[in-house]
Order: structure tokens, then C-alpha cells, then sequence
């Protein structure tokens, strides 16, 4: 599906959009549910990745296509290594089969699972013939990707003796491995994370629980965007958020000050107005915390004519494409000048704003939603449309409530 995304009428934006939950914190529930019963979840999201990981846990033997789905991916590797008779290959699209797995792998392999790759070493599709973990202590690179930390620390509870984990190197993207021990602790499994070191009690049971997911701060960035480049006195609400997040990406309530968006809590809702901007005209983000807005963030200054630099990309390469080559081209299509390395990103002032360019996606959800505010500056078209649904499947049909004129054609 290509779009034709132009600007509202009125761009003085008075709206509310209930967005559905954080897909971070539904997938982490999901696999705590499969291991304890007796947890209930509440605001679930239903994005495709919540349902490939509901699908997959479903299954006892045969194969698991998680498509996109990085965590439902990671996630599952260590929740079917140790189960018992169970006997699963792990597969996803074409691009999950060119991202990286062998740091989970090799740390499963340590802990005593049977994991082995069906093409390439290092990549899904892997066979998995799941067994009783009898170790309980490995050590393994953090720099990659938290989710194979967090991987391992949502099977932890379930391992006789638990689970001791070493981080080795510059630990990537915390914010999501303190989200997965938050959500440990809310169901009573004792944990610890001192320095880098992790530790996991085991737990046969758990109290019923009922896990209410926020709603997600990844998707909550395209708002902040549209308000940033909206007229001043705009006015966005969006529900059901909670003033203590476990989300790292709530984190744009502090970075987008600099873009003129002020964030005030109302009971469970958060409301965006857009405020004069500060005199500053170039921001300097490091965003290994929050590797997921690299993207809002960048289209935002574009649209606002501002200087940025962002650093901490350094995990944007292996994501659902290679994010900072896919900036780097689109953002010039449209006459930004941009350079990227393979960890920053660096913006400059053009005066350039090109009209009726296509936006390609890339089968990156966040490619789509991240350039759709940019339609409040020029009319755009955007390619593959239908990619969103991998995280926020309303995402278009939420625009279209904010008066956004997005046409199929
Ligand atoms: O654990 C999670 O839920 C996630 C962790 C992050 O990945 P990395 O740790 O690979 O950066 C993030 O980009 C992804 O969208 C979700
Ligand atoms: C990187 C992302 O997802 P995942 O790694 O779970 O596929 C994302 O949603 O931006």
C-alpha cells in the first residue's frame, strides 16, 4: 500500500488518541505467562509482534515463523531451550534471518541447551531441541543487543538454580534490561544487578498477578514529533501512560523541550503542547538508551530546520534494516544534508524541502511513522504503508483522527 500523506487543514492540532500497549512490555509478559499460569495482562498490545510471540509460544514442536519480531525471536530462543520435549526451528522473515544470534545461542550452548543453526552460523533459522538447563552461570557480550540479556533473564525464574549473567563490554540499550528485572520483581522473583553482574533467583510459583502494560512510548515519539512541528498551542493527549515508566523511550519527555513540547501528566493520560521553541537550533543526543526514537528524532530536526547530532546508533545497523543507511537516503531524497557513521548521525541546516517524495520503508515500521509527521511541512507519499502494523497497527488510522489526509494510491 503507498499513501499520500498531506497536512490537516488546521494546524492548530487539538486531539486525543489511545494508543495500544508497549509491544517491549507485552512480549516480556507473554513469556512470563507461558511459564507461570497464573499471570493476567491487561492493555496487551496488538501489534503483529505480540502476536507472532502469542502464536509461538503456542507451539510444541515444528516451526515458529516470528517474521519481524526481534524480541518474540530472542525471546523464544531461551524460553525452548528449556523446555523439555519440546522441539522447535525458529525462523522470521528474510531480514530476522540476517539478524544476529550467536551471542544468545553461544550463552545457551554454555548453560547446556542444543541449539544448532539450519543456514548460516550466527543467524535464525536455528533448530532448537529444548532440555533441563543445568548451569547456572555464563557470561556474555552486552553491546549488541540487551535482548539477548533480557532473553535470558526471562527463562532465568524458571531454571532450577537460576541464573548468574557477566556482562562483558559496554552494556546497550539498559533502560530495556532494567524494564525485563522491573517486571521480574512486579511478580515476585528476586533479582539483582550490581556493576555487571546479574542475578536471578529461581521461583516454581508465583501469586496470581495482573500485569498492566503501558502503552507504548516508541509509538508516543510520532506524537511528540507532529506536535513538534505543529503550530504553537497544539495540543495532543495520549493514554494510558504512567508517570514512573519502565519504558527508556519515556525519555522524550525531557529531549523534546529542546523541540518546544511540553509533557504534563493527567491522571493516566500524558498531554503534548507545543510551546515556543528555545533559541538553541542544534541538539546533541546520545541515544543508546533509546535506539527506537533515533529515527523521530532525526525527521524532527530535518522538519524543524535544525542542527543535530545523535551518537549511540551503534545498534540501529542490525534492526528491522540498516536504520542509519535508510536515514541517510531519505532524508536526502527529501534534500537534507546528512552523514552517518555506524553509530552517529549528524544532520545539517538545509533550506532545502523537496515535495511529493516517496519515502521508502524498508520493512521498518518505524521508517513509516517516523517520516508521517513530516506531511504538517510537505506532502509526502509513503511506501509499504502497511509495515506499522509490526508495532502500532492504527497508526494511520490515528492520523487520520488528527485530520492528516492520507490517500491509497
Ligand atoms: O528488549 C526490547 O524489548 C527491545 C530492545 C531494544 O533492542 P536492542 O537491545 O537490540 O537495542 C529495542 O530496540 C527493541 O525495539 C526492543
Ligand atoms: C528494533 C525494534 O524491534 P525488534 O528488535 O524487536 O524487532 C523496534 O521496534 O524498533
Amino acid at each position: 500500500m503507498k499513501l499520500h500523506l498531506s497536512a490537516p487543514s488546521n494546524t492548530l492540532l487539538q486531539n486525543n488518541i489511545q494508543i495500544t500497549g508497549s509491544k517491549s512490555e507485552s512480549n516480556r509478559s507473554l513469556l512470563l505467562q507461558a511459564l507461570y499460569s497464573n499471570i493476567s495482562i491487561e492493555n496487551l498490545s496488538n501489534s503483529d509482534d505480540a502476536e507472532v510471540m502469542q502464536k509461538g509460544l503456542k507451539i510444541e514442536n515444528g516451526v515458529v515463523d516470528i517474521h519481524h519480531a526481534g524480541t518474540a525471536m530472542r525471546f523464544l530462543t531461551s524460553y525452548f531451550a528449556s523446555q523439555e520435549g519440546k522441539e522447535v526451528t525458529l525462523t522470521g522473515s528474510q531480514r530476522m534471518t540476517e539478524r544476529p544470534v550467536k551471542v544468545l545461542v553461544e550463552a545457551l550452548q554454555e548453560l547446556g541447551a542444543e541449539i544448532t543453526y539450519e543456514k548460516n552460523e550466527g543467524y535464525p533459522p536455528i533448530r532448537i531441541k529444548g532440555k533441563k538447563l543445568n548451569e547456572s552461570k555464563v557470561s556474555l557480550p552486552a553491546n549488541i543487543s540487551s535482548q539477548y540479556i533480557s532473553s535470558l533473564l526471562l527463562t532465568a525464574p524458571s531454571l532450577k538454580n537460576g541464573l548468574e549473567l557477566e556482562l562483558v563490554g559496554k552494556i546497550t540499550s539498559v533502560p530495556y534490561i532494567k524494564m525485563t528485572l522491573a517486571l521480574l520483581s512486579q511478580i515476585g522473583v528476586e533479582n539483582s544487578f550490581e556493576g555487571n553482574t546479574i542475578k536471578v533467583s529461581p521461583k516454581a510459583n508465583v501469586a496470581n498477578i495482573n500485569l498492566v502494560v503501558e502503552s507504548d512510548w516508541s509509538s508516543a515519539s510520532y506524537y511528540y514529533s507532529i506536535v513538534a512541528l505543529s503550530d504553537v498551542g497544539s495540543e495532543i493527549t495520549l493514554s494510558a501512560y504512567k508517570s514512573s515508566s519502565l519504558q527508556g523511550d519515556s525519555v522524550l519527555q525531557e529531549l523534546y523541550t529542546e523541540f518546544g513540547v511540553e509533557t504534563q501528566f493527567v491522571g493516566n493520560t500524558v498531554v503534548l503542547r507545543k510551546v515556543e521553541m528555545p533559541k538553541e537550533q542544534k541538539v546533541e543526543f546520545d541515544l543508546s538508551n533509546a535506539p527506537d526514537i533515533a529515527q523521530t528524532i532525526a525527521v524532527t530536526c530535518f522538519g524543524l530546520g535544525m542542527e543535530c547530532h545523535l551518537t549511540g546508533l551503534h545498534t540501529l545497523k542490525i534492526k528491522e534494516t540498516d536504520r542509519l543507511e535508510a536515514l541517510h537516503t531519505e532524508l536526502s531524497k527529501l534534500g537534507a544534508s546528512i552523514s552517518v557513521t555506524d553509530k552517529d548521525l549528524t544532520l545539517n541546516v538545509s533550506n532545502t524541502l523537496n515535495v511529493d517524495v516517496a519515502i521508502d520503508t524498508y520493512n521498518d515500521h518505524r521508517m513509516a511513522m517516523a517520516f508521517a509527521p513530516l506531511a504538517l511541512k510537505t506532502p509526502l507519499f509513503v511506501n509499504d504503508a502497511e509495515v506499522v502494523s509490526k508495532s502500532y497497527p492504527d497508526f494511520w488510522r490515528d492520523l487520520e483522527k488528527l485530520g492528516f489526509i492520507s490517500k491509497s494510491v
